[in-house]
């Protein structure tokens, strides 16, 4: 079911000052900040010739990120997200088999369907699923 990794994401406490470390120190191809407030997120991607890393800082008060940093201020890996050809069937059959997908599908910042699954239910990795 799950395809290619389409980006890892990296909570982190100052979106300008990691975009300017993968940018400067590392090299990296660095996106514009962009603005997800309903995701509640500002986000930078970087492209990598393999994939992209998804650079997060919370946005509004009720980031559903915010409890990440509180734990970990200093930033850490905060999910994975894998490629599906059909984000319904993939939720419908993974409900089906028990994990708990938080919230429904909704569009991401790639403008495709996205859906994540709880940590618990993946051995403590938080999975958001894309629609290719
Ligand atoms: C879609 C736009 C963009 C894109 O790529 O297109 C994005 O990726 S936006 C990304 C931001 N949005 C989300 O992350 C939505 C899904 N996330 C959630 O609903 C929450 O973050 C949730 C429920 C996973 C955790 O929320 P919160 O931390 O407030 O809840 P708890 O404190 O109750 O946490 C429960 C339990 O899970 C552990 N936890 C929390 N976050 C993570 C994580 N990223 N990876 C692994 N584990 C995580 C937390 O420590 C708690 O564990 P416990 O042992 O009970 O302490
Ligand atoms: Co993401």
């Amino acid at each position: 079911m799950i395809g290619r990794l389409n980006h890892v994401a990296l909570a982190v406490p100052d979106l300008d000052a990691a975009a300017a470390q993968y940018r400067d120190a590392l090299g990296a191809d660095v996106g514009a900040p962009q603005e997800l407030p309903e995701h509640g997120v500002r986000v930078v991607f970087i492209t990598l010739p393999n994939t992209k890393i998804e650079l997060l800082h919370p946005l509004g008060d009720d980031s559903p990120i915010s409890g990440f940093l509180a734990k970990n201020p200093a930033g850490g890996m905060h999910h994975v997200c894998y490629e599906v050809d059909d984000i319904a069937a993939a939720r419908d059959r993974l409900v089906a088999a028990g994990a708990r997908a938080l919230g429904d599908v909704k569009i991401g910042a790639h403008g495709k369907p996205v859906l994540f699954l709880h940590p618990k239910d993946f051995a403590g990795c938080l999975i958001e699923l894309e629609e290719a």
